[in-house]
């Protein structure tokens, strides 16, 4: 691994234990927008934007950064900041890690406006692989009089997508392939395809990251056209802002002369009456005038509750698609180009190890790759399944399976007393049956959420106080018997370990 994804690796913990100690008002102003440069064995190099970033931190933060670092890295390592003087626009991933390059920022809107008054913005660039919001600034919520940028407002008013989020790094999978599909339509001809378009589904599933695409492919194709990508949260902000500086008509003037509107995470104009008024104008002005809108959710716009009938009916004119959690076979697919992206050397064993294990949201499962990594480097160890073992121990204590089932206990149990399912669920009572049943019913109801009606449903169609008597019985013994106390431990052992 190179020593600049070392670096990566190391900052990006270091940066999320500093959440933990530090405002988020100082992790965005003066952390985020650094760049991490190098790791050597005496050495951290992190680049700064901006000189005064660099002397701020150097001032302040130095003793929190390197404690931080030795704590994470275990090594009494020396940080140094080296001024990069970063154009702003450019303030990007670090080379190794770029895709593409960034698109050029005259083509972009800024997501949010600078405050005119004080021509002061929080500089939030990160480059950190997984983070989520590639935005270079956002207006400052808070005063800082000591940090100034001085830039031309025009230039601050920009933008950027994540160059890593484009279609050629997005993996298709049974769960995504319809998104998919739609979102390269609407790119490839806006407002001409599906107007609007939605795209839902759970956290970490890839909503974004198909956005920044659509986006991208936007402007490759049609560079000049004003495209602007912001969240609901900002865009609710940049209203109340404009009202509280009196001045409502600048934020009508920006959202309305626009082509191309994306807009992330909807979900959050729930229970803002006025931003929704606001953004039912501002979308039929843009629909009217056929500019492509593009919106994300969580969940569909039927299920936004508080979010106005005549709103929810706009959203569903043009197409709703969802994205589902991935299969195994997508989640691996996902791990590998990852890797591929990455430069790293994982084998496939690891892969499927990590991919089997965090089946829900994309984000973790990256995250968890990018740990394993971490781990590896830093202890100097090849990556097999121990140590992913290891590095992932406080995800997956001792590599337990996420979820236990009744049907993996009632499995482990037959094949334990060798017995066939069919007799463990059967009416039958002798002890060399009953026993066992009533063990598996004791572990059920210890191991998983499952009510006791449906236990007793499960077990054979059995009354739920059977379940209750098993439990009971079950508990008492094993107390006092040692033997069958040892039993269930290892049967609890083999259940993990399946
Ligand atoms: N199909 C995919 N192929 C490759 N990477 C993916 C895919 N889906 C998601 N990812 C990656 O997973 C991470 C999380 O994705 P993203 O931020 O787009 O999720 P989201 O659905 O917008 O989440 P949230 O609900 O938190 O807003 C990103 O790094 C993204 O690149």
């Amino acid at each position: 691994m190179d020593d600049t994804l070392q670096a990566t690796i190391v900052w990006e913990q270091v940066l999320k234990k500093l959440e933990q100690e530090l405002s988020k008002l100082m992790i965005d102003t003066w952390l985020k927008p650094t760049i991490p440069l190098k790791l050597t064995d005496t050495t951290l190099e992190i680049g700064t934007p901006k000189q005064i970033i660099k002397e701020w931190l150097e001032s302040r933060y130095l003793p929190i950064i390197s404690s931080t670092v030795q704590y994470i890295t275990n090594k009494p390592l020396t940080i140094i900041f080296i001024n990069l003087d970063i154009d702003d626009e450019t303030a990007s991933l670090p080379a190794s890690q770029e895709i593409t390059p960034p698109i050029a920022p005259s083509q972009l809107l800024l997501d949010t406006e600078i405050d005119k008054n004080d021509k002061k913005a929080d500089f939030v660039q990160t480059s950190m692989s997984t983070a989520k919001q590639p935005h270079i600034y956002k207006p400052s919520s808070e005063s800082d009089q000591s940090f100034s940028l001085n830039q031309n407002p025009a230039e601050e008013s920009m933008a950027i997508l994540n160059p890593k989020y484009i279609f050629e790094t997005f993996v298709i999978g049974n769960s995504n392939r319809l998104a998919h599909a739609a979102s390269l339509a609407v790119a490839e001809a806006p407002a001409n395809a599906y107007n609007p378009f939605f795209v839902y589904g759970g956290v970490g599933l890839g909503k974004t990251h198909l956005m920044h695409a659509i986006g991208h492919r936007i402007l490759k194709n049609h560079p000049h056209l004003k495209l602007l990508y912001i969240s609901s949260e900002k865009f609710t902000n940049e209203l109340i802002n404009s009202i509280r500086d009196g001045n409502p008509e600048s934020f009508r003037q920006k959202y309305r002369n626009i082509d191309v509107l994306l807009v992330d995470d909807i979900q959050f104009l729930a229970k803002k009456e006025h931003t929704q008024e606001e953004f039912f104008h501002t979308f039929n002005t843009l629909h009217e005038a056929n500019k492509q809108i593009i919106m994300s959710s969580d969940r569909p716009p039927r299920e936004i509750q508080t979010l106005e009938d005549r709103l929810r009916s706009r959203f569903e004119m043009g197409l709703i698609t969802d994205i589902q959690p991935p299969d195994l076979e997508t989640r691996i697919a996902i791990l590998r180009k990852k890797a591929i992206m990455e430069h790293l050397n994982v084998s496939n064993d690891v892969m499927v190890y990590i991919a089997s294990r965090i089946d829900n949201n994309i984000r973790e499962l990256e995250g968890a790759l990018i740990r394993v990594m971490a781990y590896a480097s830093l202890t100097n160890q090849n990556i097999d399944i121990d140590l992913a073992t290891e590095a992932l121990k406080d995800i997956f204590p001792h590599g337990k399976p996420k979820q236990i089932t009744v049907e993996l206990i009632q499995e482990t149990i037959a094949s334990y007393f060798k017995l066939k399912i069919d007799e463990l669920l059967a009416k039958k009572r002798t002890r060399n049956v009953a026993y066992p049943r009533q063990i598996a019913m004791y572990l059920s109801r210890e191991l998983t959420e499952t009510s006791l009606p449906r236990l007793g449903e499960m077990f054979g169609g059995r009354d739920h106080t059977t379940v209750i008597h098993a439990y009971d019985k079950i508990s008492r013994e094993r107390n006092a018997d040692i033997k069958l106390s040892n039993t269930i431990k290892e049967l609890i052992k083999r259940i993990e370990n399946n």
